[in-house]
């Protein structure tokens, strides 16, 4: 049985990367803010705005326990899922964790982009969402740092690399 778990700041390419993954391995692909929107049928801004942080990190703590029981899986999770309740430990548990570690110059061009997708970010000016990016990394990478295995993705900059990174991916964790 494989479950592999991605975890990492907004932008590392945790989707992108996980869903990819999936299809080079056969194995199912569940995205946990994708699961959550299609159980909620809301989307994850719209959780937010109704319920506050809050209730987000109480459904994405009751998700994660569903997506996790599954078997033969790579789960993408959010940016902030390892930060909260147990959630850390219990995905160590459950399956091999990998952190896709990028610089917050890495992440903030990633970024830029889809910031009105994400709630955290909304309405950041350039300047605020560099400084809030290197600031909240910091506070996160404790949580992230406790992940088994870890992949420095700041090298695999461009959409031709994600082919390495999945290659990569598969020889790191032996799938
Ligand atoms: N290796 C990469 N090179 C270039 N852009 C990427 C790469 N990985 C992800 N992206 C882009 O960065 C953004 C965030 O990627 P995503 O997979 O949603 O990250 P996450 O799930 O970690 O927040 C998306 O617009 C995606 O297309
Ligand atoms: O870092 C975070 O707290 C969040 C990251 C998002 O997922 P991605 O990391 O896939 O963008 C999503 O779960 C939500 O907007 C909160
Ligand atoms: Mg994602």
């Amino acid at each position: 049985m494989t479950r592999i778990i991605i975890i990492g700041y907004m932008g590392a390419g945790k989707t992108t990367v996980g869903k990819a993954l999936a299809k080079e391995t056969g194995l199912t692909f569940y995205d946990l803010d994708w699961y959550i929107e299609s159980r909620m049928r809301k989307k994850v801004s719209q959780i937010f705005a109704e319920r506050g942080e809050e209730g987000f990190r109480k459904i994405e703590h009751n998700m994660l326990h569903e997506v996790a029981e599954f078997e033969d899986v790579i789960i993408s999770c959010g940016g902030g899922t390892p930060c909260f309740y147990d959630n850390m430990e219990y995905m160590n548990g459950q399956g091999k964790v990998v952190y896709l570690k990028a610089s917050p110059e890495v992440l903030h061009k990633h970024l830029k982009m889809g910031k009105t997708e994400r709630p955290l970010l909304k309405g950041k000016t350039e300047e605020e969402l560099i400084t809030f990016i290197t600031e909240q990394l910091g506070k996160r990478e404790t949580f992230y740092s406790k992940a088994k295995y870890s992949l420095d993705v700041n090298l695999m900059d461009d959409y031709e690399k994600i082919k390495i990174t999945v290659k990569k991916l598969r020889e790191l964790l032996d799938i």
